[in-house]
C-alpha cells in the first residue's frame, strides 16, 4: 500500500500526546522528520522517542527535504497562517491544527497559496472523523426525532494554570479560539446550514487579556436557533445535543471521546423512551487516514478542506465582532 511521508513542524504537545501515536497507528502515513525551533537537541529527543528517522533545528529545513511529502502543523494558532503558506510554496500538503487562522480573511490568503501550489490542505478538527456524528445525522435524516428546531453545544475544561500556555497567549489564545471553534463547528456541520445571526457574550481575562469563557446564540433562515457554550473555567464537557418536535439525540462525548476510550455515546430519547447507542473509534488515526487517502487521491472533499474552514471562521469572526459590540450580529 503507498504511504504518505510527514513531517511535522514542532514538538508540541498536541504532537507527542496525540498525533504522532496516532500517525503510528495508521496504515497509509509515517512521520519521517520533525522540526523545532528549541535547538537540535529538543528535535533529536523527540524523534528518538518515537523512532523518526530526521530531526531538523528549524521548520524550513524540513520544509526544503524532497522526501516529506506532507506536514502536520501544530503550532500556536497565530502562526497557522504563516507556516501554511510556507509550507504550500514548498509543495508540501497539510494538515494543520484547529483554528487554521485567526480570521476568515487569513483563511483566503491560505487558500489562494495552495491552490497556487496544487497542495491539500484540512484543519484538524479530528471529532468529525468519529462515526457518532454520521449516526446522529442519519437519526435526524431518518425523521426520528421529527423537524429540528434546535441545537446546543459545550466544550469546558478547567486550564488550572494558565501560565505559560499558548491557550492564554494575546494572540490566538482564548476560549472561542481553543475550544468554542468545535461547537460552532459541529452545530454548523450538523445541522447543514450556516447562521444569519450570532450574538456572543464572554468572561475576558484583563492579564491576559483573552476570552476565558463564552455564551453564543445562533439564528438561522430555516427559523432553527442554536446556543453554545465554551469555558476554561469548568470541569470537563465535551457534548451537544439535537431537539426535534418528536425527540432528541444527546451526543455526550462530542468532541473528546477518546477521554473514554474512544467509546462515542449517541443518546435518543423519544416519548419518554431513552435508547444509547455506543460506538468506539480513534478519531486522530482516522483524521490521519482520511488526508493521507486524499493526499494519495489528489483530491480532497470541499467540506473538508477550505469551505468548511472558511465558514467556522467567519462565525468565529462575528463571535468576536459581538463580543466587542454587546448586539445581536449579522453574517
Ligand atoms: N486536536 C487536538 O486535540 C488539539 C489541538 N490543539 C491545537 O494544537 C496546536 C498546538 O497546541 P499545543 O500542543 O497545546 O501547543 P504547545 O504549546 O504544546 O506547542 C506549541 C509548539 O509550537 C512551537 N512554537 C513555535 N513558536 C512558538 C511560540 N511563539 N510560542 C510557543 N510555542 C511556539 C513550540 O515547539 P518547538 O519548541 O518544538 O519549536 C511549541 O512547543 C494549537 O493550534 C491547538 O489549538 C491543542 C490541543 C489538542
Ligand atoms: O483542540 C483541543 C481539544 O481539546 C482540548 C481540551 O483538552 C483543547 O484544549 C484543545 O485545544
Amino acid at each position: 500500500m503507498a504511504i504518505v511521508n510527514w513531517g511535522i513542524l514542532s514538538t508540541a504537545k498536541i504532537a507527542q500526546k496525540e498525533l504522532i501515536p496516532a500517525f503510528l497507528r495508521s496504515t497509509n502515513a509515517k512521520v519521517t522528520a520533525i522540526a523545532t525551533g528549541s535547538g537540535i537537541e529538543r528535535a533529536q529527543q523527540v524523534a528518538q522517542k518515537f523512532s523518526i528517522e530526521k530531526a531538523y533545528d528549524n521548520n524550513n529545513a524540513l520544509l526544503e527535504d524532497s522526501s516529506i511529502d506532507a506536514v502536520y502543523i501544530p503550532l500556536p494558532n497565530h502562526l497557522h497562517k504563516k507556516w501554511v503558506i510556507e509550507a504550500a510554496k514548498k509543495r508540501k500538503h497539510i494538515l494543520c491544527e484547529k483554528p487554521a487562522a485567526l480570521t476568515a480573511n487569513e483563511v483566503i490568503e491560505m487558500k489562494e497559496a495552495c491552490e497556487q501550489n496544487g497542495v491539500i490542505f484540512m484543519e484538524g478538527f479530528m471529532y468529525q472523523f468519529h462515526p457518532q456524528h454520521e449516526r446522529v445525522r442519519q437519526i435526524i435524516d431518518s425523521g426520528e426525532i421529527g423537524e429540528i428546531s434546535y441545537m446546543r453545544a459545550s466544550f469546558s475544561f478547567l486550564l488550572a494554570n494558565k501560565e505559560n500556555t499558548i491557550k492564554m497567549n494575546d494572540q490566538g489564545g482564548g476560549c472561542i479560539y481553543d475550544i468554542g471553534c468545535y461547537p460552532i463547528h459541529s452545530i454548523r456541520n450538523i445541522l447543514r446550514e450556516e447562521p444569519t445571526h450570532i450574538q456572543t457574550q464572554a468572561k475576558y481575562d484583563e492579564t491576559y487579556k483573552v476570552d476565558t469563557d463564552v455564551y453564543t446564540y445562533m439564528e438561522f433562515a430555516s427559523g432553527r436557533r442554536a446556543v453554545f457554550d465554551a469555558s476554561f473555567n469548568q470541569m470537563r464537557r465535551s457534548e451537544y445535543e439535537v431537539v426535534g418536535t418528536e425527540g432528541r439525540v444527546i451526543v455526550p462525548r462530542a468532541y473528546r471521546p477518546d477521554w473514554n476510550g474512544g467509546d462515542g455515546l449517541v443518546i435518543v430519547e423519544k416519548s419518554g423512551i431513552s435508547r444509547t447507542e455506543t460506538l468506539n473509534a480513534d478519531q486522530y488515526r482516522n483524521q490521519i487516514e482520511v488526508i493521507s487517502a486524499a493526499i494519495l487521491d489528489g483530491k480532497i472533499k470541499s467540506e473538508l478542506s477550505f469551505d468548511n474552514t472558511f465558514a467556522n471562521m467567519h462565525v468565529i469572526d462575528a463571535c468576536f465582532k459581538s463580543m466587542k459590540s454587546g448586539k445581536l450580529v449579522q453574517l
